[in-house]
């Protein structure tokens, strides 16, 4: 075991320190940097600790994050020590194996997550992104390990929500999502500039979503939400034969035109056998905190008969709350800005009660023979 002292109160054992410098996660891979190979040499140099970190690539945006974890965890061993934290990056054979290990052996389309829920509506504007948004927060700050898809790829506007715009890293083909307030995310928004229009159709659209499933590293989680455009168009097509074992969750309006619309993509899922977890009325009766009148802006009823016609729960009706919108505008979802908000209350409900549905086997071809 090598040891050495600075002045006669630290006595170091740098076996140790390595140990503790080894647990520390890498943020995005969300494994310990020393299974990743990505821990270098630990040496005592001018009375302190030298620790050598070689990241995925030498611009990694969470360098600083990292040098704080890796100085606590050395701190852990030996507190007060000097900590010296030298980045270096993988060389390309090294990027190229660590890619291949994490994608493992398996072919195909992954299916990343036990539970995978489409948020979809029939138009634009209900606020469909908001409760994905809110929805994915919430589930997070359960302790659920949650990632957020923007399948939106013309329209997209999870980055806005969660106020966060960068290139995600990438390793020798291998996208890591970019995390924020606790959700793992990915969106064309950081793959294009701001202000560039994406053109891509039909073929290119399919491919994007085949790549944000199968070339994104989501890592080990518990709930995948697919933030769905508006309508029964390509991509959501698309999506369902990509992800078969989502289930729908139906976000719609009050209004009646909304609920006829929404219906539409009510149907879409029965054709394919897509299971329903629910419908979320969003922009419901706002409710006056000192006088308790209701304000039912944008008319009343129009989830419960959606929920009826598809002969499945309404989950949630969350009003129309100007924190709300405050909050998606601040890049910081209501339920985590302001956490007392009527809006932020049902939407925690609604993720604490979101149903664990299954797809249903009925109609479906079974690879079973009769001996
Ligand atoms: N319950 C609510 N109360 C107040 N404002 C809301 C509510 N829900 C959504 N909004 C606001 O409505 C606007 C549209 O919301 P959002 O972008 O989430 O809708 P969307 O259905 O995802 O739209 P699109 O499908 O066109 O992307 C946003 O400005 C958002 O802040």
């Amino acid at each position: 075991m090598s040891r050495f002292r600075r002045g006669a109160d630290l006595d170091l054992d740098l076996a140790a320190i390595r140990d503790a410098v080894g647990r520390v996660e890498d943020p995005e891979i969300h494994r310990p940097i020393a299974d990743l190979g990505m821990l270098g040499e630990v040496t005592a140099r001018n009375g302190g600790v030298r620790v050598e970190v070689r990241l995925t690539t030498p611009t990694c945006p969470l360098r600083d994050a990292f040098g704080v974890a890796v100085t606590a965890a050395v701190h852990s061993v030996a507190p007060g020590a000097v900590v010296e934290v030298v980045f270096g990056a993988l060389d390309e054979r090294a990027r190229r194996d660590l890619s291949a290990r994490l994608r493992g052996p398996e072919r195909g389309i992954p299916v990343p997550a036990p539970r995978i829920y489409a948020v979809a509506s029939g138009k634009g504007g209900v606020g469909k992104s908001s409760v994905t948004a809110n929805l994915a927060v919430a589930l997070a700050d359960q302790g659920l390990s949650v990632g957020l898809l923007d399948a939106d790829v013309w329209g997209y506007s999870v980055p806005h929500l969660f106020g966060t715009r960068r290139a995600p890293v990438a390793l020798s083909g291998l996208m890591f999502p970019v995390e924020a307030h606790g959700v793992r995310l990915m969106s064309t928004g950081f793959l294009v500039p701001e202000d560039e229009p994406v053109v891509w159709r039909g073929p290119m659209l399919h491919k994007a979503l085949e790549q944000f499933l199968a070339d994104v590293h989501w890592g080990d989680l518990d709930v995948l939400l697919l933030d769905l455009p508006p309508g029964t168009g390509d991509i959501t097509l698309s999506l369902l034969e990509l992800v078969p074992s989502a289930a729908l969750l139906a976000v719609t309006t009050p209004q009646p035109a909304a609920r006829v619309v929404a219906s539409r993509v009510g149907r879409m899922a029965k054709d394919a056998r897509m299971p329903v977890a629910g419908v979320v009325e969003n922009m419901s009766a706002a409710v006056c905190e000192a006088c308790g009148h209701g304000t039912a802006l944008f008319g009343s009823g129009g989830g419960a008969q959606l929920a009826g016609e598809m002969g499945v729960p309404l989950l949630a009706q969350v009003p129309l709350d100007a924190a709300l919108r405050e909050a998606g505008d601040a890049g910081v979802p209501v339920v985590r800005r302001d956490p007392t908000a009527a809006s932020a209350q049902v939407l925690r409900q609604l993720a604490a009660d979101l149903p664990v549905v299954r797809r249903s086997l009925v109609g479906v071809p079974l690879p079973l023979s009769v001996a």
